[in-house]
């Protein structure tokens, strides 16, 4: 299955995944969900009384993907950036859920993903997931931006992170990683890599990953934290994983949101950067 973990790089699987899969990705089950989703569904339609749709100008210049090695004019160091301005400053193409192309699509309609190691192992859990979220995933494409989060400067560690803008109970809907699904890694910041059972054309399982890195939304700026607010669920919903960020805890207005990457992200880049 989709033993997803996030990692920046390289070819070299970081996951444990390839190993012992079963080690790799042991899914909590939340509770409360489905109520606290409801509820998140509520909050998320409330408006923003201080939206700030400014888009400022050529300089959004679409070249600042890659926040980690930019150089960030000092004015945006101060602003919020909003779900729709991310486009305008960040070149980030916007969607809503997971793309999937033309040259992948073949290899995703000929595999049964209900037939994967991950999912028969947790089959409950993931048809729970499916039916909690599978319906509202369909919904994201025309739904209105998310006017909950928000995108700010952290520091010159973190970079930009996200940050929530209202009271969101534990348990509810932020985010769907979105993304375009690659079968090879990119090596960016941005990619949620997982092993998954498809096999290619030589009959080899794929490696496949989620690459926001110039076609996303506002999930790719959600930062890492050892004791973070907010996990990642993996969803099966028409015959592919998706992946859902959802509150792990009580996000209070202006606190930032983060997720644990896993340790294999930073064991991995830790490495690169060792060897660089
Ligand atoms: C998905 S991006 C998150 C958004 C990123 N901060 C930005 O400005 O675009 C992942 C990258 O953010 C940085 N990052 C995220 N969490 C971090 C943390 N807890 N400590 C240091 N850097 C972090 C790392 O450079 C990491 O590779």
């Amino acid at each position: 299955m989709a033993h997803i973990s996030k990692h920046s790089s390289s070819s070299s699987t970081p996951t444990a995944a390839a190993n012992s899969p079963s080690s790799f990705f042991a899914p909590r089950t939340y509770g409360a969900i489905a109520l606290a989703f409801a509820v998140g569904l509520l909050a998320g339609s409330h408006a923003l009384d201080n939206y700030n749709n400014t888009k400022t100008s050529s300089t959004a210049a679409a070249s600042a993907t890659s926040a980690a090695s930019a150089v960030v004019p000092p004015e945006w160091k101060t602003r919020k950036f909003w779900p729709a301005d991310l486009e305008a400053h960040f070149g980030i193409h916007a969607v809503p859920t997971l793309l999937i192309p033309e040259t992948l699509r073949p290899y995703v309609d000929s595999h049964d993903i209900t037939t994967d190691y991950g999912y028969l192992k947790n089959q409950d859990l993931y048809d729970n997931y499916a039916r909690v979220f599978g319906p509202f995933i369909d919904t994201l494409p025309t739904r209105a931006p998310d006017e909950r989060l928000y995108v700010q400067w952290t520091g010159d560690v973190k970079k930009f992170g996200v940050f929530s803008t209202i009271y969101i109970p534990s348990g509810t809907f932020l985010a769907e990683y979105s993304g375009l699904l690659v079968n090879h890694s990119r090596s960016t910041d941005y990619e949620w890599s997982y092993l998954s059972d498809i096999p290619d054309k030589d009959g080899h399982t794929m490696s496949l990953g989620i690459d926001a890195q110039v076609v996303g939304n506002i999930a790719r700026f959600i930062n890492h934290d050892d004791d973070p607010n907010a996990d990642s669920v993996y969803v099966p919903w028409r015959n592919a994983w998706r992946v859902l960020y959802v509150s792990v805890r009580d996000i209070w207005p202006g606190e930032e949101v983060t997720v644990s990457y896993g340790a294999n992200y930073w064991e991995t880049r830790n490495k690169a950067a060792a060897t660089a």
